[in-house]
């Protein structure tokens, strides 16, 4: 099945998702100087409860913190969208190296990782169903800068001795998603989809300006994260990322001047 790998990687993704060549697809590379202020954009309003946090899974993937969603007690709204929209859960992507690894870029620049927090339109009965409708999510994308270790972050990398391997999953509880947001909420906004297969067009993509910080020991603890199951060939969970994908005529707007 589809990896990050030579062999089934971003560029193999078409054989099996043809959609992988549709006219929304993402990430991109956000071109600041040709990204519109839209003074009609509102500030993102996001309220998550702890106690919605139920557990921490390595997919084979990434690794995702899984929530409870079948209540209205984390949230998103305002912002680029209408309604409100459930968090199901949280992930990231990140490099080989420091220099590399985010999925959205900013003017050609790579972040070492960045943050994706999925949300799903209430106005569909679940997360599945929106999925396959164009204002179906709203994925939050917080980049990841070199700097301070970063002590929310940490909560989450004390978990992975539990995750190693593809598959392994476990309890995480009591764990606020907002204590992972940049203090300025300033964001992009434009039409796409998952960066990942099935690759669907129905995100509405929210990306924040600034970035959070984590330090070099603890990217180096993201790499120490297995794509393969016990008992496989060892191989490291790194450079899962999508290239930036042609914008195809979209428009990028901005919520800041
Ligand atoms: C829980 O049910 C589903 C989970 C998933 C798992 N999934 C797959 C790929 C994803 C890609 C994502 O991409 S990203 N990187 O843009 O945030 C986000 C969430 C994802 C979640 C997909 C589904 O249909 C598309 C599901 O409904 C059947
Ligand atoms: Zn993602």
């Amino acid at each position: 099945s589809w990896g990050y790998a030579a062999d089934n990687g971003p560029d193999k993704w078409a054989d099996n998702f043809p959609i992988a060549n549709g006219p929304r697809q993402s990430p991109i590379d956000i071109l600041p100087g040709a990204s519109a202020y839209d003074a009609a954009l509102k500030p993102l309003k996001l309220k998550y409860d702890p106690s919605t946090c139920q557990e921490i899974l390595n997919n084979g993937h990434s690794f995702q913190v899984t929530f409870v969603d079948d209540n209205d007690k984390s949230t998103l709204k305002e912002g680029p969208i209408s309604g409100t929209y459930r968090l199901k859960q949280f992930h990231f992507h990140w490099g080989a190296s420091d220099d590399k690894g985010s999925e959205h870029t900013v003017a050609g620049t790579k972040y070492p990782a960045e943050l994706h927090l999925v949300h799903w339109n209430t106005k569909y009965p679940s997360f599945g169903d929106a999925a396959s409708k164009p204002d179906g999510l709203a994925v939050v994308g917080v980049f990841l800068k070199i700097g301070d270790a970063n002590a929310s972050l940490q909560k989450v990398l004390d978990s992975f001795g539990a995750i190693k391997a593809k598959g392994k999953q476990t309890t995480f509880a009591d764990f606020d998603p907002s204590t992972l947001l940049p203090g300025c909420l300033d964001y992009w906004t434009y039409d796409g989809s998952l960066t990942t297969p099935p690759l669907l067009e129905s995100v509405t993509w929210i990306v924040c300006k600034e970035p959070i910080s984590v330090s070099a020991e603890q990217m180096a603890k993201f790499r120490g994260l297995l794509f393969s199951a016990e008992g496989e060939a060892e191989c490291c969970m790194m450079d899962n990322y999508r290239p930036p994908q042609p914008l195809k005529g979209r428009a990028v707007r901005a919520s800041f001047k």
